[in-house]
């Protein structure tokens, strides 16, 4: 199942079967680790589930939306083929059937559209008890995207190491590629972890951290502090805030902590409840929430979602979908966000979302 990055090739030819003959797929490598983790599903017929509840004792990928909906339901792929199947190339290639690759035909908001929904949102943030939201747009770039799948998992890989990086395939449903910095929530034998991730700086960019850095990322570290006591009865262990550099930018970063093993039942309300945090929705949530869908275009689909493997014994490693895009046979849409609040500045906003987008475009080479 799992492989040195040197077994490369292999996992290319694999990637390249399965996308062509319509077989579900994953394709990952965790935080700081070098080992690729690949599997394909030998039905086509992916499983589509509700809670976490149900899943969390099985063996497999999970790739959870932002928001449950029919045309974005919860899927969960079983790594049947994997890479110490014997001769996996050879029974990739005598399974599924090729799937046409869905064309892609809307729009992106333009800068000026951006400002307005941020000029409002300031507005509401001065006069209302809302003090955060995340808002994101979509950049969509025309361009080949079935090149770009066969590429694009090996370069993200490279490029950023303390990302987890990762693909994923539902024929004829979904096609997702990401390299997030975000843990949603991790659990091992030793302890369960979540991350609080908020404020943006770029990469080089050696002044102090803001005001409104600071007080976003305690608006979240407080909330996600709160959910634990709410859940496990007791308060988390804290490490931080320091930064955490993720290619192009760098954020604020505190990790909360549960020592020992967490029983099952807890850790998926914890899960439950946890999505999604004010690092992707805003506080208070509801509110904020609603107001990003009176406000952005877009549907989020499984952007701001999360995903990532489970093992089967209860432990599992979940993230935020963030720094993703969904690839169509004509083009590649990459979602991207931020915190808004009564200290933003429109421009200061848009050069955020300007930066994060780089983390793809430099992989696609654009
Ligand atoms: C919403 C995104 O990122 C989130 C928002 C951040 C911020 O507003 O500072 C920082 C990290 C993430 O929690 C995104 O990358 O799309």
């Amino acid at each position: 199942m799992k492989s040195a990055i040197s077994e490369i090739s292999v996992i290319d030819k694999a990637i390249s079967l399965c996308l062509s003959r319509g077989i579900p797929f994953y394709i990952y490598r965790l935080p700081g680790s070098e080992v690729i983790v690949f599997g394909a599903q030998t039905s086509v017929f992916v499983e589509e589930m509700g809670e976490i509840g149900a899943y969390i004792e099985e063996k497999g990928f999970l790739f959870s939306p932002f928001d449950i909906l029919d045309s974005c339901p919860v899927y969960f792929l079983k790594g049947d083929y994997n890479l110490d199947t014997p001769d996996l190339l050879f029974k990739l290639s005598s399974i599924g059937k090729s799937v046409d690759w869905p064309l892609y035909k809307g729009e992106d908001i333009t800068q000026d559209e951006y400002y307005e929904q941020v000029e409002h949102w300031i507005k509401l943030f001065e006069t209302t008890d809302l003090r955060k939201a995340v808002l994101s747009r979509t950049r969509t770039i025309f361009c080949d995207g079935e090149k770009v799948a066969l590429k694009i998992f090996d370069k993200m890989a490279a490029r950023y190491p303390q990302a987890f990086v990762y693909m994923v395939y539902i024929p004829g449903k979904a096609l997702w590629a990401g390299a997030t910095p975000e843990t949603f929530v991790r659990q091992n034998d030793d302890y369960l972890e979540v991350m609080s991730l908020a404020g943006t700086k770029k990469a080089d960019d050696t002044t102090s951290w803001g005001q409104k850095d600071r007080e976003e990322q305690q608006i979240v570290t407080e909330y996600i502090g709160e959910k634990f006591l709410s859940t496990f009865g007791k308060k988390p262990c804290l490490k931080g805030p320091f930064v955490r550099k993720a290619g192009t930018v760098s954020h604020l970063c505190t990790i909360l902590r549960s020592e020992g093993r967490s029983p099952l039942n807890i850790v998926s309300s914890l899960v439950k409840e946890l999505h999604p945090t004010p690092a992707v929705g805003g506080y208070p949530l509801n509110k904020a929430i609603t107001l990003i869908k009176n406000t952005e275009k877009h549907e989020r689909r499984y952007y701001a979602g999360y995903l990532g493997p489970v093992y089967g014994d209860g432990t599992f490693d979940l993230f935020v979908n963030l720094r993703c895009m969904e690839i169509f046979g004509n083009a590649v849409r990459i979602y991207v966000g931020g915190g808004i609040t009564a200290l933003s500045q429109p421009e200061a906003e848009w050069n955020e979302t300007e930066i994060k987008s780089r983390t793809l475009l430099d992989v696609i080479g654009i």
